[in-house]
């Protein structure tokens, strides 16, 4: 029998909202889900890995890899590009698995459009005083980089609309159980789960 497509789920939200810490305290509870591996030409962090946290890539490697059209989306955030690589979410949805992708608005954006039936899930911040000590707490950025962040941020917030669900990141553990509920919600959803029993029932059902 013909396996059903994966769900695409997208998590987004702010710079320091937690998207990094709730997936991968999402990860540790070994749900079904895989986690898409963004490329990005920014520096890596102390600790990184190249393939692990990122594909770490300089600018020519990723303006080819958008020329041959590698790339699901891309984007430019604070004077680094970051995108998505197109064939691991083809073919893992193809395989029936469901597929989460941590990424800034920008990205997400041009992921409806190509995928109307993802799931779009934006984190938000309990406030704007709390993401500014989440970014500094974190001790990766500048405070030019954290000021660029932050007014990122609010422009982001404004873009929140388009997403089909929000969610506060106040406490981890209660961001990680209201994801675990959406992605629950969507697989018992009736326009994904009907089309499985016509195949069974017949075109005439
Ligand atoms: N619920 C929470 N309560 C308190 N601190 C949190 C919470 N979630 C995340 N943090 C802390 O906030 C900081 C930013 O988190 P994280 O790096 O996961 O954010 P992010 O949204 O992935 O950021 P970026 O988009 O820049 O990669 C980290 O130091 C993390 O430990
Ligand atoms: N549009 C995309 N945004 C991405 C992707 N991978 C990560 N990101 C987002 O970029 C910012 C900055 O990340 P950082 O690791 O430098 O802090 C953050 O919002 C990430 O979610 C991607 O493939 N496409």
């Amino acid at each position: 029998m013909e396996k059903e497509r994966g769900i695409l789920f997208v998590l987004s939200g702010p710079s320091g909202v937690g998207k990094g810490t709730v997936c991968k305290a999402l990860r540790e509870q070994k749900l079904d889900i895989q986690y898409s591996v963004s490329a990005t030409t920014r520096q890596p962090r102390e600790g990184e890995r190249h393939g692990v946290e990122y594909f770490f890539k300089t600018k020519e490697e990723f303006l080819s890899m958008i020329e041959n059209k590698e790339l699901l989306e891309w984007a430019e955030y604070v004077g680094n590009y970051y995108g998505t690589p197109i064939e691991y979410v083809n073919r893992t949805l193809d395989e029936g698995k469901d597929v989460i992708l941590e990424i800034e608005v920008q990205g997400a954006l041009q992921v409806k459009n190509i995928f109307p039936e993802g799931v779009f899930i934006f984190l938000t911040p309990p406030s704007l005083d709390e993401l500014r000590s989440r970014i500094v707490g974190r001790g990766t950025e500048t405070e030019d980089l954290i000021n660029n962040r932050m007014s990122v941020a609010k422009e982001e917030i404004e873009l929140m609309k388009h997403y089909d669900y929000s969610v506060v990141n106040d406490e981890i553990d209660s961001a990680c159980n209201r994801i675990k509920a959406i992605i629950t919600t969507e697989h018992c959803r009736v326009d994904r789960v009907r089309p499985k029993y016509q195949k069974i029932l017949g075109d005439d059902q």
